[in-house]
């Protein structure tokens, strides 16, 4: 009898080391950035061309970088309504974040949706509208136009083929509390499992956003009357001197410092808010 309780004993606790052992190997594997594509393979004639150098000495100044009418108005047209085709078929949910940190609803898109060049699991998606693959080209393309003018920030990036797409409530109960993009607290902070696996956020080093809004959107409060470009919504960027506001009119492309600036998303009034998130990645980070 005591020898049978003593082998149990014996089983469950070479269990623990095991079940531990399976977690953290689960953790440091989990990455959704394993087929990123190396800047230069992301270079986009139209992200070449609205980056200029003046844009790259000011994200090196200051942390960010506010780049008007990246994309024409028929341009912005055709993504917003791919966009909006793309919410109402049900592809957003509420993103893993706190529902009190965010509560915008998001879609995680890739320009091979839907193709037969996708992954299993995406091969069931509709494929994208020219609207949206393009403004992803544009996006991703932001590296590469950032080396073109020797950009000083760190060497050897990387773009992650999925790009967030998320959607701000048209009624003002959407925003994302301040909040930098990349995690840089320590595993001594964190823990080693929580560390393990917040390895993709920790590897961000730029990001890159897109609006998908009318491009007459306008400052909070200062909507035309009957208008139905709507307004507010405005991304917060916080800095040494204060904050910036920067409204998030359709065609206008931001980038900014992962790791450094904070910022916040406001909430909108009068129309949904979309925008198209791309992250940039640095191994030196890992
Ligand atoms: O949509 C924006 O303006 C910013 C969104 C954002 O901060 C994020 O998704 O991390
Ligand atoms: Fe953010």
């Amino acid at each position: 009898m005591w020898r049978k309780a003593l082998q149990l004993d014996t089983v469950a606790v070479a269990l623990v080391p095991l079940g531990c052992a399976a977690l953290l190997v689960e953790a440091s594997l989990r990455t959704a950035h394993r087929d990123a594509d190396w800047s230069e393979l992301c270079a986009y004639e139209d992200t070449n061309r609205v980056v200029t150098g003046e844009h790259v000495r000011e994200l090196e100044r200051r942390g960010f970088v506010c780049i008007p009418a990246a994309m024409d108005g028929a341009q912005v047209a055709r993504a917003r309504a791919d966009a909006q085709a793309l919410y109402s078929s049900g592809r957003f949910a509420a993103s893993g974040n706190e529902a009190e940190v965010r509560q915008d609803h998001i879609a995680t898109i890739r320009a091979t949706d839907g193709t037969a060049g996708a992954a299993h699991a995406e091969r069931g998606f509709a494929t994208l509208g020219s609207g949206l693959l393009h403004a992803i080209q544009l996006t991703r393309g932001v590296s590469h136009a950032l080396d073109m003018h020797g950009y000083a920030g760190l060497a050897s990036r990387r773009v992650p083929r999925q790009v967030q797409l998320s959607a701000y409530a048209a009624d003002g109960s959407a925003s994302y509390r301040r909040h930098a993009d990349a995690c840089s607290d320590s595993f001594l902070d964190l823990g080693l499992l929580e560390w393990l696996r917040l390895r993709d956020y920790r590897e961000r080093t730029l990001t890159a956003i897109l609006y998908l809004n009318s491009p007459s959107w306008a400052e909070q409060g200062a909507a035309a009357p009957g208008s139905d470009a709507g307004s507010g919504g405005a991304l917060r960027c916080f800095h040494a001197k204060g904050f910036t506001d920067i409204v998030p009119r359709g065609g206008t492309l931001v980038i900014l410092d992962a790791k450094v600036i904070e910022h916040e998303v406001r909430p909108s009034a009068g129309a949904t808010r979309f925008a198209i998130t791309s992250w940039v990645i640095s191994d030196s980070a890992t």
